[in-house]
């Protein structure tokens, strides 16, 4: 069954519900998933409908406009709408940490992400194998803080070679410009091992277990110039011990790290997550 997706926000007011779902049941929709949330504060509403496509009245071009005309104008609403065709086409970054990888890879190959995945790209060789072992192609471009901007260039290229639509960090030790994050506004996501805001930045594990602390945590987030302060889409904490050492600690985040990922994955490919100054609500 093919599927719309229709994203709205805009000042709170009454009506809005009824109006959008009266549009989608006059052309023959027959609504799946509908969520909204207001933000009382903002005053700003925000509403995710996604509806059966096959016996719509209008096609994928028409809907748009017509929904602009008839919906968007009066109530002066950004619009985002999206289909689940094609499948959207996912590239992963990775370094020299096979676990994040390793999930995705086990997770797509059992059919759970609804994603193709064109290409990986690395600034090493060692997860070479790994991914070849999976037939995907798998682009080695060493970083450095004396080629990166060629090298970005390079990542940039092979990404439009591939029809990328999205990118995943999957543990990528590299900080991005900001000029590679513009070609990609709230579609790169990044796992960073830690429940942030605390322990931005690299061994978030080690400042963890120097402080003593009694749970650890995982955060999957759009990725931002700023490092590890984009849109939080997911996070998972763990429980530790005063005997766990920073082995174990790692062996413990690790797992939620994995966990984290793939649900912010899974929200993305889904279309659940609207990202709104520099935080996300997540439709069910
Ligand atoms: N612009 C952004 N780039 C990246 C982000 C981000 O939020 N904004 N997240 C990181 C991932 N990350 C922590 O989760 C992280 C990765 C790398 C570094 C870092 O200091 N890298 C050094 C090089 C380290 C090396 O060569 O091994 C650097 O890039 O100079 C800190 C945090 C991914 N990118």
């Amino acid at each position: 069954m093919k599927k719309a997706i229709l994203i709205v926000q805009c000042s709170d007011q009454k009506g809005i519900v009824a109006e959008v779902s009266r549009f989608l049941y006059s052309y023959n929709g027959n609504i799946l998933e509908v969520d909204q949330h207001v933000d009382v504060e903002m005053g700003m509403f925000f509403m995710r409908a996604a509806w059966e496509l096959d016996s719509f009245f209008l096609g994928k071009d028409e809907i748009l406009p017509r929904f602009e005309e008839e919906v968007g104008k009066r109530f002066k609403m950004e619009i985002k709408l999206h289909f689940d065709f094609p499948r959207p086409r996912m590239a992963i970054f990775v370094s020299k940490l096979s676990h994040c990888l390793f999930d995705i890879l086990g997770r797509h190959h059992a059919g759970q992400l609804e994603v193709d995945i064109p290409v990986v790209v690395s600034n090493h060789s060692d997860l070479k194998p790994i991914v070849e072992a999976f037939g995907i192609p798998f682009f080695i471009i060493p970083v450095s803080s004396s080629n990166k901007e060629s090298a970005e260039a390079l990542q940039l290229q092979l990404l439009e070679e591939h029809r990328v639509d999205f990118v995943v960090l999957a543990r990528y030790m590299q900080i991005l410009s900001g000029d590679f994050i513009r070609h990609f506004p709230n579609r790169i996501i990044n796992i960073h091992h830690s429940f942030l805001p605390a322990f931005v930045g690299a061994r978030p594990y080690h400042a963890a277990f120097e402080r003593g602390v009694k749970i650890i945590g995982a955060t999957a987030h759009y990725v931002t110039e700023e490092l590890d302060a984009g849109p939080i889409i997911e996070q998972e904490v763990a429980r530790v011990r005063h005997h766990n050492t920073i082995a174990e600690l790692v062996q413990i985040g690790q797992d939620v790290e994995k966990v984290t990922l793939s649900k912010a994955i899974k929200y993305h490919l889904d279309r659940k997550v609207l990202a709104f100054r520099n935080k996300t609500i997540i439709f069910y």
